[in-house]
């Protein structure tokens, strides 16, 4: 069934884009109550924060490992083994058959679910043309979304732009999990598939993934907390 029951406050996600160790727990205890879910990806966690992600899981967080993992099949699978003892909930590869395979297979009776990541939000049509790519964004995440599905991943890592039209085509059962959110007003950077956090819960997105405009806002928690009232508004809680 579709995660229904998951609190309003754990269906944000936020991403602990952060240069240490020591920053990123200040961070975390900053944000307090205010956030349940944590996302760990590169310049955390090849700056020696992965042991962070059993300290949340043991203090009572979700923890999203997002690491995009894509190598041979077999490296795939040794990563996700090792990777799986760290007891986060959600871990992703990138969204070829071969990798996706490889990944559920090694993820064996974890817990951790495998997301994945179909095309990236910073990408547009040009940039997916400019990597030799003959379909669109919207015609290659829908592909991927299907091949996924069939592979039996537990969810897609997708901008909020396609939730609605991936939900209709994978049903309710796959998490999508949307990066790409801005608040209305907060700057875009490098993403280039954007959509608020109430829009994307109306189009139906699952989890909502968010580093810079809590990170960088004048106060973190402030911001977390209006962006957990929006998807509460969206839901109807
Ligand atoms: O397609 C993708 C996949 C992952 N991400 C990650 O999400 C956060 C977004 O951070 P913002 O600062 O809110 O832009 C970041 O960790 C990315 O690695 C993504 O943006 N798009």
């Amino acid at each position: 069934m579709a995660p229904v029951d998951i609190p309003d406050r754990d269906r944000l996600i936020v991403a602990l884009d952060l240069p240490d160790l020591r920053v990123a727990e200040a961070m975390v205890d900053r944000l307090g109550d205010s956030v349940g879910f944590y996302k760990i990806g590169y310049q955390l966690a090849y700056a020696g924060g992965l042991p962070l992600a059993r300290a949340l899981v043991g203090a009572g967080k979700k923890v999203f490992v997002d690491l995009k993992l894509h190598d041979i099949g077999n490296t795939v699978a040794r990563g996700v083994e090792s990777l799986s003892h760290l007891g986060a909930s959600f871990l992703t590869v990138h969204a070829y058959p071969q990798t996706m395979k490889a990944a559920v297979e090694a993820r064996g009776s974890s817990k951790v679910k495998i997301l994945a990541v179909t095309v990236l939000t910073s990408y547009d049509d040009r940039d997916l043309a400019d990597a030799g790519y003959r379909f669109g964004v919207r015609d290659l995440v829908e592909a991927r979304a299907r091949q996924a599905q069939a592979i039996g991943v537990d969810g897609l890592v997708c901008s909020p732009e396609e939730a609605a039209h991936l939900r209709s085509i994978v049903g309710p059962e796959m998490d999508l999990v949307t990066p790409g959110i801005r608040p209305a007003g907060a700057a875009a950077g490098d993403q280039k598939r954007i959509m608020t956090p109430a829009k994307a819960i109306a189009a139906g997105a699952s989890y909502l993934v968010v580093g810079r405009p809590v990170l960088d806002a004048p106060d973190p928690k402030a911001a977390a907390d209006a962006i957990v009232a929006e998807i509460a508004a969206a839901r109807g809680s």
